[in-house]
Parts: C-alpha cells; structure tokens; sequence
C-alpha cells in the first residue's frame, strides 16, 4: 500500500509532524532542527511574531521559515478567551499570514488546559469568517465532535499537558476521537519521547505536533529527525495493521520435525 498522503482542508501533506517554534535556543537552531524533522506545517504564536515589520532579532522568528517550504500555522497561544482569540486571528490574517489559525486558548498559567467552551465559540466564528481553524482541545471526544460539526479542519487533541513530556496519556480518549473523526486528529502537545509520537501514529492519530522536545534537546536536530523516523514508523504501522496481541504464544517457527531425515 502507498504512503498516503495527509490532507487538511484543501492542501496535501507528505510529512505528519508538525512542529512548534518556541524554547529553542536560537532562531538558526530552530531553523535547522525544523529542516530535519522533515515538517511542512510550523506553528508560531502570534504574539511572539512580529507583525508589524519591526527589527526585533528575537521577534522576526518568520525569518527563518522559509514559506516556499512551510504552512506557517499561526497560533492564539496566551489568548484568554474567545473574544482574544478572534482579535489574534484577524490581526495575523490582515498582516498577511495564512488564514489558518491554530487556535488555543488556554487562560490557566500552571495546567496550560484549553478552555473548551471559549474554545468552540471561536472556532465557530472563525470558521464563518473563512479561517481554516484548527482547535486545540483535552482530549474530549464530545467537544471534538462539535467542533468538527461546527466545520473545524482538524482537531487537535492534548496527549498531555505542554511541555510536560508525558506522552500519550490519553490514549483512551485519542481512540475514541480517532473512531469518530470525520476531520484528521492531530496529537498535540506532551510528547516527549519519539516514541511517544510513535504511539499516537499507531492510535490512528492523523499527525502530532511536537516542540518542547526537540527544542530543549541538546541536539535539536537530530532529535527532529529521530521524531521524523518515528512518526513515519507509527504511521506506516497503523496503515499496514497492527497485530493483535494475544494470550499465551504462538510460533512463528514448526514445532515438530524438527530436523525429520537428517
Ligand atoms: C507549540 C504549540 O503549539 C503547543 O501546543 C505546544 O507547545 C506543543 O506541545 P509540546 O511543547 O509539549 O510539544
């Protein structure tokens, strides 16, 4: 069977992971890590983007993706409600990035948990105003069935809480997300591990999304890759079916005539 390709809304994608751009230790590093995981999709918090054209070294991070090559996915990270939301994601539409918005709201400072019900009143806004809107949500199958009714691209379940580094904790709802999903399902935030990215390919998630992981390693680029081999494996995984597990043993070698004849 082919590799199939990811799709989200009206574009195609070849590679799964999507990656974030905060904590790396310079914007060059963050540039090379980003050409080794091999992603095509960046998200960037707007309200560390300069939109504004300004010299900022820190804050002209747009500089070092290269949108030849990358979706920028611009995010309304620090936003603390709907309304908040909904400013970030015009203002980053009126200065010329995508109209795709990866929208987070998340008002708690020591959890980093979206607020679900500011969550589904943007996205429903945004969506009326032709944003390709791309939520991120806990792990919650029921809000991850609204937002698709009310016409979000994707959903972009937690599998832990951000940079946390936990993995898939919530592999029992990313399941039942997956079973029900009718946009892709994106895993984001708290994998720390490839492994953990590994995981959630093999759950029958769509994509992830890491950052905090490949951005504090000691070598940013080789830990993109090594999330890049991962999901690819994950992926290639869950498309070729994953065995069932079974009680007891089975051989994989003939348990009689054993050297018959010789
Ligand atoms: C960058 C982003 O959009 C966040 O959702 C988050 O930072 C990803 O989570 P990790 O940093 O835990 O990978």
């Amino acid at each position: 069977m082919k590799n199939q390709s990811l799709v989200i809304a009206d574009r195609s994608f070849e590679s799964r992971l999507m990656t974030g751009t905060g904590k790396f230790p310079s914007n060059e590093s963050m540039r090379d890590a980003l050409e080794a995981s091999g992603c095509q999709i960046v998200t960037v918090a707007l309200r560390r983007a300069d939109l504004s054209g300004g010299n900022d070294p820190y804050a002209n991070i747009l500089e070092y993706i290269d949108p030849e090559k990358y979706l920028l996915l611009p995010n309304t990270s620090g936003a603390m409600d709907a309304e908040e939301a909904v400013r970030l994601a015009r203002l980053a539409a009126a200065a010329g990035l995508p109209k795709w918005v990866k929208l987070e709201i998340h008002p708690d400072p020591t959890y980093l948990l979206p607020d679900p019900i500011e969550t589904l009143k943007a996205a429903e806004v945004l969506v009326k105003e032709g944003f390709t809107v791309l939520p991120y949500i806990n792990a919650d199958p029921v809000l991850a069935k609204r937002l698709q009714e009310v016409g979000t691209a994707a959903v972009m379940p937690l599998g832990a809480p951000i940079g946390s580094n936990k993995g898939v904790v919530t592999r029992d709802q990313i399941r039942i997300i997956v079973e029900q999903a009718t946009v892709p399902v994106v895993v984001d935030a708290g994998l720390g591990a490839p492994s953990h990215a590994a995981e959630a390919m093999e759950l029958g998630a769509d994509a992830v999304l890491v950052n905090t992981a490949i951005a504090i390693a000691s070598d940013p680029v080789r830990m993109g890759l090594a999330f890049k081999v991962a999901v690819e494996a994950g992926r290639a995984a869950y498309e070729m079916g994953i065995p069932e597990v079974i009680e007891g043993a089975s051989a994989t070698s003939p348990l009689t005539g054993f050297l018959e004849g010789v």
